[in-house]
């Protein structure tokens, strides 16, 4: 049975004492959910995140880190830091580090080899833009955003990998992907893992869907066979609708 994952990534919203409320606020409300709970605050509140979820089973991520061990590299934060806090789990490759951080796959591949050597859980986004659906190159887009990325891990790595696929031209838009083209573009991620790997990682591994979830369509759309979950956006910055989505699955 794969792992069924709901993830908020709060990017950069939420102060420290917004960071508090939402979490004590998520704590009374999640309830029973059958899902893994993820969230991802700013940096400056990783560490009282964790702290505040200690004996809960919600999990604390990173939205990013940088792939040295250490050194001059100003403003950035290492995954030995990460660890240090307690944060075992990081986003990699979002749309919006590759789109306004110049992040690219092949710096995205360095990371990966990082959070790996630290045995970290990444959870790995990519996923095409507007122009690429419309003139039907998204699934070679994804394809190579993956291969250049990602597929040089091992198959023993992929353990600690979880895919988000999140179209750029549905995240922040209100604009979905239609339940259907979600489940086409994860049936084809699972594929390529199939060729690339094996048929077990590729059946083992969580897919998430990101762009645009809301508690009015997340059930349909974690309906698909291949969708396992979620990574949210805006609606994780509120408690009842990001528990409604988690509750969702
Ligand atoms: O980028 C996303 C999650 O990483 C999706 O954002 P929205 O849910 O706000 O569209």
């Amino acid at each position: 049975m794969r792992k069924k994952i709901v993830a908020g990534n709060w990017k950069m919203n939420k102060n420290l004492a917004e960071t508090e409320t939402l979490l004590s606020e998520l704590k009374s409300k999640l309830g029973e959910t059958s899902a893994d709970i993820i969230v991802a605050p700013t940096f400056v509140n990783l560490y009282n995140a964790s702290q505040a979820l200690k004996d809960t089973t919600i999990d604390v991520a990173a939205q990013n880190m940088h792939q040295a061990e250490n050194g001059a590299f100003t403003g950035e934060i290492a995954a030995g830091m990460l660890k240090n806090i307690g944060i075992n789990t990081v986003i990699l490759g979002h749309s919006e580090r590759r789109a306004y951080f110049g992040e690219t796959d092949e710096l995205l591949a360095g990371k990966v080899d990082t959070a790996i050597k630290h045995s970290m859980r990444i959870i790995f986004c990519f996923g095409e833009e507007l122009e690429d659906r419309k003139s039907g190159n998204h699934f070679a887009v994804v394809e190579s955003q993956l291969k250049n990325g990602l597929f040089h891990i091992t198959a023993e790595n992929w353990k600690n990998v979880v895919l988000a696929y999140e179209p750029v031209w549905a995240i922040g838009t209100g604009e979905t992907a239609s339940p259907e083209q979600a489940q086409e573009m994860h049936a084809f991620i699972r594929t390529t893992i199939a060729k690339a790997f094996n048929n077990d990682i590729a059946d083992q591994v969580s897919i998430l869907y990101g762009g645009s979830v809301k508690p009015n369509n997340a059930e349909e759309i974690f309906a698909k066979e291949d969708v396992d979950g979620g990574l949210i956006g805006g609606a994780s910055l509120d408690a009842e609708s990001f528990s409604a989505i988690a509750n969702a699955i």
